[in-house]
């Protein structure tokens, strides 16, 4: 079994605020994937994103340390497994699978994810949702997922509408699998509040939703709580937080 990886690295779980199934705050190890099919201008992993070019992949020696090693694309199962398990500092919370998207390499995400559920640790799916035919042959294996839910601003793809819908289609899918699930909105300045709106209606009583500024924030304080509000009016006063990405701001992975 061989996956295309990015990087994998031990750190806290910058984001997701203080909702329902966030895991803010908490020690993880992070598996990125190499390989997205969608182009959000502000993704801030862009050279992930196509792993035709991601010739290598790097693994951290010991957590906080910035020393990494190197292997060739692609990488085995057993190579991606020892380079979590050497990384195993013993407080880990769940292991986070990012990307890039995880889900594209939905056969040995599987493999990889039963393998550390029977070394006894939890997972943490984080994606962009939007196929959630992959998403229903993880959802299973998924403890914790965070899913996108990608903004018009975002340029994700063509059609951002389809994409919205399936998006939120991988979340009922998820919670049905019994996954503590939220959905996680990166809002720009340019960000329309009838969008946000419509994500509320289509979250209402699904998930609990985070608003995450896109980094670098340029979005004003203002706007930014007339998003919280009008969602929180729609969604119910406890389902709706902020989220801002704070490993940035510590200079940490
Ligand atoms: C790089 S993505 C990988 C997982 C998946 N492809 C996705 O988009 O959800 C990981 C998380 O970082 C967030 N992110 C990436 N660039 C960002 C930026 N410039 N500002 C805020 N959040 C960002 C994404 O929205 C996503 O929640
Ligand atoms: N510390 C830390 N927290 C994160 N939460 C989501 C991340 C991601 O890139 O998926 C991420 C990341 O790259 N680092
Ligand atoms: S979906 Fe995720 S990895 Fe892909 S471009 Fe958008 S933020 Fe980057
Ligand atoms: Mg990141």
């Amino acid at each position: 079994m061989k996956l295309i990886m990015a990087e994998v690295f031990n750190s806290w779980q910058g984001e997701g605020g203080s909702v329902e199934g966030s895991a803010f705050g908490r020690r993880q190890i992070f598996v990125r994937f190499a390989g997205c099919d969608l182009n959000c201008v502000w993704c801030d992993s862009k050279e992930f994103i196509d792993a035709s070019k991601v010739l290598r992949w790097r693994y951290e020696v010991e957590p906080f340390t910035g020393k990494f090693e190197y292997k060739p694309n692609p990488a085995s199962l057993g190579e991606v497994v020892d380079a979590i398990l050497r990384l195993d500092t013993g407080d880990i919370h769940s292991i986070s699978y990012t990307g890039g998207e995880p889900t594209l390499q939905v056969r040995p995400l599987k493999a990889l994810m039963e393998r550390m559920h029977e070394l006894g640790f939890s997972n943490f799916l984080e994606t962009h949702g939007g196929l959630p035919e992959l998403i229903k042959e993880v959802a299973h294996l998924t403890d914790y997922a965070s899913i996108d839910i990608k903004d018009e601003t975002a340029k994700a793809t063509e059609d951002w509408k389809a994409l919205v819908l399936r998006e939120v289609e991988s979340i009922r899918i998820l919670k049905e699998a019994g996954a503590e699930t939220y959905a996680k909105l990166v809002v720009t300045k340019d960000t329309k509040i009838e969008n946000v709106r419509w994500y509320a209606s289509l979250l209402k009583g699904l998930a609990p939703l985070v608003i995450q500024p896109r980094e670098p924030i340029d979005i004003s304080q203002p706007k930014l709580m007339e998003f919280y509000r009008e969602a929180a009016l729609i969604m119910g006063r406890k389902n709706v937080g902020l989220s801002f990405q704070v490993h940035k701001y510590l200079n940490v992975l």
